[in-house]
């Protein structure tokens, strides 16, 4: 039996995956619009791979059609999403190009259409449990594999979702400093939570890619920075993704829930 096909969800500088053999793209049909994929293998892996902003990062981050894209994953067999997300360092310790194997999350967000249980009165009214939301399973995956190849990355962190597409004040980052968090981003909500209501496990590695606003105190922050932070990072990310890939390929024999090693 094959296993499920592996959901892969990046975004700023991750625009397609060279390693997928047999790579094809596909539209797929959602009741919340349709959704660009690109399935392929990788080590004999199916997997199926979205670039959240589209391939030519055409959609901003408060446009993008996160419950189209969750649908489209699930509706294509896929049980566990590894998600990939460039941000801003919060935490004054962390350098630009460090990883994060996110923990938790704080949604300030204000505009979004955040769940698929919106009391149209098929289901109910339903509340999801957040506890786990990035699912310790695969968040375990993704530290062994960075740690078979020598990566360093952070076990856990708090990701501060703003809306964007702007950057963030430094009052903004002073404020979600306060409250925990780790590293801020435009998009991780309401993916992570929408993963849940779908049963979807996802995980998440977060590449640092500036200091959030203010955190180098009147530094502004710059695409030309960010990007050259992001040519050596995105390897690093791939590499641990690779590996992940690799192993899932070796032991994985049915499901994730058939952890073999
Ligand atoms: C290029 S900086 C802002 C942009 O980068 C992040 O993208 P993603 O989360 O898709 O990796 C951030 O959320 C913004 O969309
Ligand atoms: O500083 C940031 N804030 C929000 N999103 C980001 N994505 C990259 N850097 C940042």
């Amino acid at each position: 039996m094959t296993s499920p096909p592996l959901g892969i969800l990046a975004g700023t500088g991750f625009y397609a995956l060279d390693a997928l053999d047999d790579a094809h793209h596909e539209s797929v049909g959602t009741a919340y619009g349709s959704v660009s994929v690109t399935r392929g293998t990788w080590h004999g892996q199916l997997v199926v791979f979205v670039t959240r902003h589209g391939a030519g990062h055409e959609v901003p981050p408060h446009r993008v059609n996160y419950r189209g894209i969750i649908r489209a994953l699930a509706d294509l067999g896929v049980h566990d999403v590894l998600a990939v997300n460039v941000t801003g360092g919060i935490d004054p310790d962390l350098e630009a190009g460090e990883l994060v194997c996110l923990d938790d999350f704080l949604d300030l967000t204000r505009r979004r259409e955040g769940t698929f249980h919106d009391g149209d009165g098929s289901g109910g009214v339903v509340h999801t449990d957040m506890t786990n939301a990035y699912d310790p399973v695969l968040r375990r995956e993704i530290l062994d594999a960075a740690s078979a190849i020598g990566q360093p990355i952070i076990d856990g962190g708090t990701y501060v979702c703003f809306d964007g597409p702007r950057f963030e004040s430094p009052a903004e980052i002073r404020l979600a400093a306060l409250a925990g968090g780790t590293v801020a981003g435009m998009t991780g909500v309401p993916e992570v939570t929408l993963a849940a209501e779908a049963g979807l496990r996802y995980a998440a590695i977060s590449l640092v890619v500036n200091p959030a606003a203010g955190v180098r105190p009147g530094e502004p922050i710059t695409m030309d920075e960010i990007n050259e932070v992001l040519a050596t990072g995105a390897p690093k990310v791939l590499a641990v993704v690779d590996e992940l890939v690799h192993t899932r390929s070796v032991f994985r024999t049915v499901d994730s829930d058939t952890v073999t090693s």
